[in-house]
C-alpha cells in the first residue's frame, strides 16, 4: 500500500473533497484548475515565494509519489488531534481531581518545602524523569566523601612528597537534580502521586531593602493522589520530614541571624543554617567532672516536659540562663556545643558586634526562637554594653523601653564617642571660648562633621544594654529556650545582666592542670574504634554519669615535675633506651617500660608492673618518613596512660589553655612519644613567649 492509498483511507472525509492525482489534479498535486484561476488574481505567477513553493511541491509529488496535500493535511490533523487532547486530559485531570484526588499544597516558605523537594531529589523516579532542575551541592566540611575522589600530586624536584590534590573537587561533584516547574509524578509505597511545582511572582510594597516595592517568587508545590483522602500524602510528607531529620540525627546545627534583608518576614527567616556538624561528645571536653554533672542535671531539669508546668504554677518565666567564664581557648564554646550535643538541641549564635543587628532585630530573633534550643551570646564583654553612670543624656537614649527597672541603666554602643566630644570640649575650653566665627578653618569643620557623622551612625547602631535585658527576658521573650553566655572577663559584665534570673549557673573555665593535660592527651593519641562518635541523641533520659565519667583513673595534681623524666632514645638497633634511668631496657624485643613515678600517681595507689614496650627503631635516613614514625608510634592503652602522665608532668599547672595543648598535640597527633620528647622545649619557648608578650612564636614553641 502506498502512502497516498494509506492517508486516504486514513482520512475518508478529507479524501473525499480533494482530487486524486490520477484524474482530477494538476502535476503539482493541486486541484484542476486552481492554481491557474488563483495566481493572476493574486499575482503568484510573479511571486518569487510562490514560485518556490510550487517548484518544491511539485518536486515532492513527482519525486517521492506522495500527494504533499495530503502532508500537510496529516500534519494539521494531528496537531489539531494534539490541542484537543491536552484541552481534555486538563479538562478531565481538572475534573479528577476536583472530585476523585486528594491534594496538599506546600509553599516554599516552610521548612515542609525543602524536606520535600530534598526527598524528590533523592528519589530515582524523579531523577529519571525529563524535566529537571540543576542545583549545585557542594559537601559541607563534615559530609562524607569518597575516597576514590581524590588525586594526588607529586610535589619537589626530586619526585618526594606525594600530597593531596582538591584542584577538581568541584567538578567532581555531582550536581542535585530536583523536578522542574510542572507536572510529575512518581510512585511511593505501590502508591502514584501527581507533583506540581509552580511558580509565581507577588508584588510586595514592603519587600525590597528598606521597605521599597519589590516583586517576590514564590514557589508551591502541590502534592496530589487517587482518592477522596489526603492520608497518603500526609503520609508521605512525614517520610520525606523522618529522612532528611536522619541525616541530623548525630549532627548540631548551628543557625546564625539571616541578612538584613531576609530577617524582615520574621520566624523561619529571621535564621540560617550556617553549619550541620558532627555533635561534640561530652567526653572530648576536658572540665572538672563536678561542674559538667551540675549543668548538665540543671539542664536536663529544665528541658524536662513537666518543667513548663512547674514554672507556671509558680508564675515563674521558664528561662535559664548559664554564664562560662575563664581565659581564652579553655572550652567555653566547646562546652555549648558538647550540651547541645546532648540534648539534641540546635544552636543559634548571635554576635551582637554585627552592626547590622538593632535592639528590634534582637527582639525578632528571640521571639522567633523555637520551643528549645541553645541560644549562644559569646564573647558578651566585648559587645561594649555599659551601664551609664549619669541619667540618659539625650545621644544615649535607648530605642527600647522595658518594665525592668535594669534597663534604664543602659548605654548605647558608641557612647565612647559622646564621651570623646565631651573631653575635647573640657580640655580645651579657653579655645572654644576665643574661637570667633572667623577662627574657623576648613579642617575645623571637617573635623566637626566627621564627629557629628561618627556620633551619629553610633547612636542608631549598636545593642545597648537595656536592649540586650528586653530580648532576653522582655514580655515578648520565647520561654523555653537555654541562654549560654560566654566572657573572658566576668568582673566587666553589669551586675544586671548577670543576676538570678538571667544567669542562674555559673561554670567557671582555668588554664590546664596537669589533670587536664594528661586528659588531653588520651583524647588525642586514643585509638579511633574506641572513642565514642557521639552521645546518645533521642529524647530518652541521659544518663549523665555515662556522658561526663571519664574512663581515666583519677591522679593528684602535682605542681613539680617528677624527680626522674621519662625520656626516650634509642640505639642504633632501634632499641629504646630510657635515658633518665627510669626505663630498664635490654636488646630483645621485651623492651621494659618502668611505672611512672610514685609522684605522679594518685594518693595511696598501688604502683602498677612495668610494661612491656615493644622495641622501636631509631630514626635512620632509611625508616625516617612520618608514616614509618607514626607505624613506630602505635601505643597500647597502657602505654599511652603511661606516656600522657609523662607528659602531664611537664605541663606547669595553669599556664596553658587547653588550647594551646591541642594544638601542640596536633602538630604531633600521630606521634605520641615525639610529643613527650619535644614539650620541655616547647613549654619553654612558650613560657618565654609569653614573658615577651609577643605573638610571633618561635620554631621550638609551635
Ligand atoms: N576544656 C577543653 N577540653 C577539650 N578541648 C578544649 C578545651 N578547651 C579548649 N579546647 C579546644 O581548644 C579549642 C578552642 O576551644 P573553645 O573555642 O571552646 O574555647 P573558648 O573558651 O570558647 O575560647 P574563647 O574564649 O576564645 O572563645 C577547641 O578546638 C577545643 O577543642
Amino acid at each position: 500500500m502506498d502512502f497516498n492509498s494509506l492517508v486516504r483511507g486514513a482520512l475518508p472525509t478529507f479524501g473525499a473533497n480533494v482530487s486524486h492525482p490520477g484524474n482530477s489534479s494538476t502535476e503539482n498535486g493541486l486541484p484542476d484548475g486552481l492554481l491557474d484561476t488563483l495566481s493572476p488574481l493574486l499575482g503568484l505567477q510573479f511571486n518569487p515565494l510562490m514560485r518556490l513553493f510550487m517548484l518544491l511541491h511539485s518536486l515532492i509529488g513527482s519525486h517521492l509519489g506522495i500527494d504533499p496535500t495530503y502532508i500537510l493535511t496529516s500534519v494539521g490533523v494531528i496537531w489539531a488531534a494534539n490541542k484537543v487532547w491536552a484541552q481534555l486530559y486538563t479538562t478531565l485531570y481538572g475534573l479528577a481531581r476536583q472530585y476523585f484526588m486528594a491534594s496538599v499544597e506546600v509553599s516554599n516558605s516552610d521548612d515542609i518545602y525543602f524536606q520535600m523537594m530534598k526527598w524528590l531529589a533523592a528519589q530515582p523516579e524523579m531523577v529519571d524523569s525529563r524535566s529537571l532542575t540543576a542545583e549545585t551541592a557542594s559537601k559541607g566540611a563534615w559530609e562524607e566523601e569518597d575516597e576514590s575522589d581524590l588525586t594526588t600530586a607529586r610535589v619537589g624536584s626530586d619526585g618526594s612528597g606525594v600530597y593531596l590534590n582538591f584542584s577538581n573537587q568541584e567538578a567532581k561533584a555531582a550536581p542535585r537534580f530536583t523536578p522542574a516547574m510542572g507536572l510529575h509524578s512518581f510512585w511511593f509505597r505501590g502508591r502514584y502521586f501527581k507533583l506540581q511545582r509552580k511558580q509565581e511572582s507577588l508584588f510586595d510594597p514592603t519587600a525590597g531593602v528598606q521597605g521599597t516595592p519589590q516583586y517576590k517568587d514564590k514557589e508551591t508545590l502541590v502534592l496530589s493522589c487517587f482518592g477522596r483522602s489526603p492520608e497518603p500524602i500526609k503520609q508521605l510528607l512525614q517520610h520525606a520530614k523522618e529522612q532528611y531529620y536522619l541525616d541530623h540525627q548525630a549532627k548540631t546545627i548551628v543557625r546564625r541571624p539571616s541578612g538584613q534583608a531576609m530577617r524582615r518576614y520574621g520566624h523561619r527567616h529571621s535564621w540560617q543554617q550556617v553549619a550541620n556538624r558532627p555533635v561534640r561528645a561530652m567526653k572530648t571536653v576536658v572540665l572538672d567532672d563536678e561542674q559538667k554533672i551540675r549543668i548538665l542535671s540543671d539542664m536536663n531539669e529544665y528541658l524536662h516536659p513537666a518543667t513548663p508546668r512547674w514554672y507556671a504554677n509558680r508564675g515563674i518565666p521558664l528561662r535559664r540562663g548559664y554564664l562560662f567564664h575563664g581565659p581564652p581557648g579553655t572550652g567555653k564554646t566547646s562546652l555549648s556545643f558538647a550540651l547541645a550535643g546532648v540534648f539534641g538541641l540546635d544552636i543559634y549564635v548571635i554576635s551582637l558586634l554585627d552592626p547590622t543587628l538593632t535592639e528590634e532585630d534582637l527582639l525578632a530573633l528571640f521571639t522567633s526562637l523555637p520551643r528549645r534550643c541553645v541560644v549562644l551570646l559569646e564573647d558578651i564583654d566585648t559587645a561594649g554594653l555599659k551601664r551609664a553612670e549619669d541619667p540618659p543624656s539625650s545621644s544615649s537614649s535607648s530605642s527600647s523601653s522595658s518594665e525592668d527597672d535594669d534597663t534604664n541603666k543602659s548605654t548605647q554602643v558608641g557612647k565612647d564617642e559622646a564621651d570623646n566630644k565631651d573631653k575635647d570640649k573640657k580640655s580645651s575650653p579657653k579655645k572654644a571660648r576665643h574661637k570667633s566665627k572667623n577662627d574657623w578653618k576648613v579642617s575645623d569643620l571637617a573635623r566637626e562633621l566627621k564627629r557629628h557623622g561618627s556620633s551619629d551612625s553610633s547612636e542608631k547602631k549598636g545593642i545597648s544594654l537595656s536592649g540586650l535585658l528586653n530580648a532576653i527576658d522582655g514580655v515578648a521573650s520565647h520561654e523555653g529556650r537555654v541562654l549560654i553566655m560566654t566572657t573572658n572577663k566576668p568582673e566587666t559584665l553589669d551586675e544586671a545582666l548577670v543576676r538570678p534570673g538571667r544567669i542562674d549557673l555559673q561554670v567557671s573555665f582555668t588554664n590546664a592542670t596537669p589533670l587536664q593535660a594528661r586528659e588531653l592527651f588520651v583524647r588525642m593519641y586514643e585509638p579511633e574504634s574506641t572513642r565514642s562518635g557521639s552521645d546518645s541523641l533521642d529524647a530518652s533520659p541521659i544518663d549523665i554519669k555515662e556522658h561526663v565519667l571519664s574512663p581515666l583513673p583519677p591522679l593528684t595534681p602535682f605542681s613539680e615535675p617528677p624527680p626522674t623524666p621519662f625520656s626516650l632514645s634509642s640505639d642504633k638497633d632501634g632499641n629504646m633506651t630510657d635515658v633518665s634511668g627510669a626505663t630498664e631496657v635490654d636488646d630483645d624485643d621485651d623492651d621494659v617500660l618502668s611505672p611512672p613515678p610514685s609522684s605522679v600517681l594518685p594518693t595511696g595507689a598501688k604502683k602498677p608492673a612495668p610494661l612491656k614496650l615493644a622495641a622501636l627503631p631509631s630514626p635512620s635516613p632509611h625508616n625516617n618518613t612520618l608514616v614509618e614514625q607514626q607505624r613506630r608510634e602505635r601505643l597500647t592503652a597502657s602505654e599511652l596512660s603511661h606516656i600522657a602522665v609523662q607528659f602531664a608532668s611537664k605541663i606547669p599547672s595553669g599556664q596553658f589553655s587547653p588550647a594551646e595543648l591541642q594544638g601542640f598535640l596536633l602538630k604531633r597527633k600521630k606521634t605520641p612519644r615525639r610529643a613527650l620528647e619535644e614539650v620541655e622545649a616547647w613549654v619553654q619557648a612558650m613560657v618565654e613567649q609569653k614573658a615577651s608578650r609577643t605573638r610571633v612564636l618561635s620554631m621550638a614553641a609551635q
